[in-house]
This record gives C-alpha cells, structure tokens and sequence, in this order.
C-alpha cells in the first residue's frame, strides 16, 4: 500500500518548462522531503502527485496503478497544505468526518474513525469547537485528523508547519514524525526549512530548477553530497567554499562546514578579519572576511568572545574537507 513511482515527469505552464523530467521511486511506509530554493518546483511536483496539476509528459504510479490520468478524490491521497481550508460553521469533529460523510460512510463507523484520529492528535476537548475557536496548531491538527480519517494510501504535506510559530512547529513536526511512525504510511513532504527536512525524512529529495540533484538519507546527503549545490543547501550554516588554487589544493573549489574550520587569534592557514560576531546561546557563529575567500562562516560551540575587526587565522579541518571541479562536481 502506498508506493509511488514517478516515471520521466515533465510540467509546462505555457511556454516554460518548470519540471523537466523527473524519475523517482518511493518506498510503501518511506517519508520522503522534497526540498529546495524557492521556485524549483517542489509545489508543483507535489500537486502533480495528487492530480491538481496536470503532467505534461510522464507517469505517475501508485500501488502498481497508472493515476496520471485520474481525478485527485479517487487517488487515495490526502493533502494538507500551510492553509488549513477547514469549513467555518463545522465543528472540529464534522470538519474531519466530512469526506467520510461525503463517501456514504456509516454514521457509527465515521465517529469510530474520528475517534481514533482525534486521540493520535489529542484533539478530544475540541471536538465540539469551531475552527475559530482554536488556535493555528490545533487548527494545523484538525486538518492532519481530516487526512488520516480517509485512511489514505499517500500523505502529501506542502509546508504544512510554516504557519505556526517556532514552539508549536517543533511540537507540531515530532506529532508528524510520531504519527508517520504508527501509521506506517507513506508520506511525500515539501518544506524549505532544514530542520523539518533532516528529522522528519527517511529520503530527502534535492530539487533545482526542475531537475533531481540528489537523493538519499540526510546525512548521507550531508556526509556525501554529489556537487556544490547539494553540499550548500543541506546544512546550516551553508558550508564554505573556498578557492582550491589559493589554498595549493588541485580542486577548482573546495568545501568545508563552518564546524570544521578553526578559528585562532594567533594565525591559521587563511588570515581574515572578524566581520560580525552571532552568539546563539549554546553556539557562536562567526563571520570573517578573507581574501580571496570572501566571507566565511565559523561556528563555536558554546560562548566566545571575539570581536569584529580583530586579526584571526582559520585552518580547515583537513580531513574534512570537500573537493569539486570547476563545473560544481564533487571530485571523490
Ligand atoms: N499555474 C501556474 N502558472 C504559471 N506558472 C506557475 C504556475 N504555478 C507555478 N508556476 C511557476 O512554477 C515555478 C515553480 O513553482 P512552485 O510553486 O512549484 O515552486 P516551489 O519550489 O514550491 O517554490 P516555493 O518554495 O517558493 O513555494 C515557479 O516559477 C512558479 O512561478
């Protein structure tokens, strides 16, 4: 039940080709993020899984079965989206039976089923309250309740979180991650924040202007990223890169995590200047300016009390270092 292959995809609007030739192969009960910048296309990617989009060329398999071509309420998959679109004037209880009601469902067997999601998402003091009577995460769980009545074949999430404020995304993200783990379902999700990406995802999907860059585990994806794009996007802070020729390396550029670079007041491989200082509480970010690096990236653990303008040396970790040619490729 629920896997999904995605043969050859291919989307225009108009004129523009927005994704140009997708192949992918999700596993029944595997939670696979989509990410990437802004545009690339994961939305569209998304919609088009769950038949809101048209696909221009390619196919889409669920279960074995070819749903390119059919309607999005008889794809067994549920949706939910950063916008709650629950109905006002029902109650939270009505607003999740709703499909089942619509699909001819027997009274006694919809309020079992509402019952069951209800408790998963500790919404049974709610369950008579209308949606403005709630705040946006209880409304955010309604909305997961309503999916997981339908019992469906395939979860897709497009930011589902990015409405909520920082406590309630975290406690928000650890109910996805719980709820993904006793309902053994398969669930494709589009964000474009890191942490959702590297603790919810069994696979996360690197996109580019269309196109696949990298699939894999996240840390295999941050142990091992395949090009400079992969290696700058999963992390945060993004990793540094350096120009190899200045530092006698054979690489056009090399890479390096702003925890594997030293920072030291008594001089190190590259001489910068402090150029701003972000004490996070348990870390210290700092940022230095060098030639002819440009601005790179340290991080401290703990407090540290360097200031800006004052003279430091950096020395990359070597044995963490990552090297690419001139076109981004990661040389191995
Ligand atoms: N209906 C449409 N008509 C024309 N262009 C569209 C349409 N929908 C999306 N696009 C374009 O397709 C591209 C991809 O959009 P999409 O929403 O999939 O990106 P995204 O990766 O989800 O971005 P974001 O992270 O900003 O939400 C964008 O350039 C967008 O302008």
């Amino acid at each position: 039940m629920g896997a999904l292959q995605l043969q050859g995809l291919r989307k225009s609007f108009g004129k523009t080709e927005i994704i140009k030739g997708v192949d992918l192969s999700v596993q029944d009960g595997e939670f696979v993020v989509f990410v990437g910048p802004s545009g690339c296309g994961k939305s569209t990617l998304l919609r088009m899984i769950a038949g809101l989009e048209d696909v221009t060329t390619g196919t889409v398999v669920l279960d074995g079965e070819d749903v390119t071509n059919v309607a999005p309420a008889r794809r067994g998959i549920a949706m939910v989206f950063q916008t709650y679109a629950l109905y006002p004037h029902l109650t939270v209880r009505d607003n999740m039976g709703l499909a089942l009601k619509q699909a001819g469902t027997p009274r006694a067997e919809i309020a079992r089923d509402v019952d069951r999601a209800s408790t998963m998402l500790a919404l049974d003091p709610y369950l008579d309250r209308r949606p403005a009577e709630l705040s946006g995460g209880q409304r955010q769980r309604v909305a997961i309740g309503r999916a997981i009545v339908r019992t469906p074949k395939l979860f897709v999430f497009d930011e589902p979180l990015s409405n909520l404020d920082a406590a309630l995304r975290v406690a928000t993200r650890i109910e996805i991650a719980r709820l993904h783990r006793e309902l053994g379902a398969t669930m494709i999700y589009v964000t474009h924040d890191q942490v959702e990406a590297m603790t919810l995802a069994d696979r996360i999907v690197v996109l580019r202007a269309g196109e696949v860059e990298q699939v894999g585990a996240p840390m295999e994806l941050y142990n091992d990223p395949d090009n400079t794009f992969v290696a700058g996007f999963i992390g945060s802070p993004k990793m540094n890169f350096l120009k190899g020729a200045a530092l006698g390396d054979r690489a056009d550029t090399v890479g390096i995590r702003p925890e594997h670079l030293a920072i030291s007041r008594e001089g190190g491989t590259i001489p910068g200047t402090v150029s701003h200082v972000e004490k996070l509480g348990g870390e210290t970010l700092v940022y230095v300016r060098t030639e002819p690096h440009g601005l790179l990236t340290v991080r401290l653990f703990g407090e540290h009390d360097f200031a800006v303008d004052e003279s430091v040396g950096l020395t990359p970790d070597a044995t963490r270092v990552f090297r690419f040619d001139a076109s981004g490729r990661r040389l191995r």
